[in-house]
């Protein structure tokens, strides 16, 4: 397992380490050992989520506030997604910049998002499934939200803008500037 820094603070690529041979291939996908040694974040995770998504489909901008708060790690298991994390942490050096990977079956790419992050993807494959362990519960009542469209984020999500499918939740949500993190 290798981990790539991003640009943001305590946001990491990781890259599993494939052994090949004539059956096939094997890998570790998550190792909470190895994952805390090298990360230096807490691996251990308690609910792992699932979602299923057509072309154009984005979710997000999303994350868990206060003592709710969850970090995530995500993984792409059918089709080719955008992931985008976006630092929503008004104390780090980072705040307000987002950092965005293609994850896919292939790369086999995870990208942990941390705790106080916001988090969204979009989807670029005709389907894509998507897969993500988070290190607290689901908590409805904590969320917290940027609209992906914001205008100080910026964010290039890979997908032309009319193309771009939102719950009606997503298409509603508050902007950066309103602070809902
Ligand atoms: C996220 C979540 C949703 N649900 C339910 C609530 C709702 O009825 C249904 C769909 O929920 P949502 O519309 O919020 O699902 P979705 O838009 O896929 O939300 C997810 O988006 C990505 C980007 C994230 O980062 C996740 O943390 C999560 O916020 O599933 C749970 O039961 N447990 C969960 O952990």
């Amino acid at each position: 397992m290798k981990i790539k820094p991003t640009p943001l603070q305590d946001c990491y690529i990781i890259e599993p380490t494939i052994f090949e041979d004539e059956r096939g291939y094997f890998y570790e996908k998550f190792n909470e050992q190895k994952f805390e040694e090298l990360t230096g974040m807490n691996g251990h995770f308690v609910q792992d989520n699932i979602s299923k998504s057509s072309y154009g489909v984005l979710r997000g901008i999303h994350l868990q506030k206060g003592e709710h708060a969850q970090a995530k790690l995500v993984s792409c298991l059918e089709g080719k997604v955008f992931d985008v994390a976006v630092d929503l942490r008004e104390d780090s050096p980072t705040f307000g910049q987002w950092f965005g990977v293609e994850l896919t079956p292939e790369n086999k790419l995870q990208l942990y998002v941390p705790r106080g992050f916001g988090h969204g993807f979009s989807v670029l494959s005709e389907t894509a499934i998507f897969s993500y362990k988070c290190d607290n519960f689901y908590h409805k009542e904590s969320e917290g939200s940027v609209i992906w469209n914001d205008k100080d984020l910026n964010i290039d999500w890979k997908l032309p803008a009319d193309k771009v499918l939102l719950s009606e939740k997503d298409s509603q949500l508050p902007t950066f500037a309103e602070k809902n993190f």
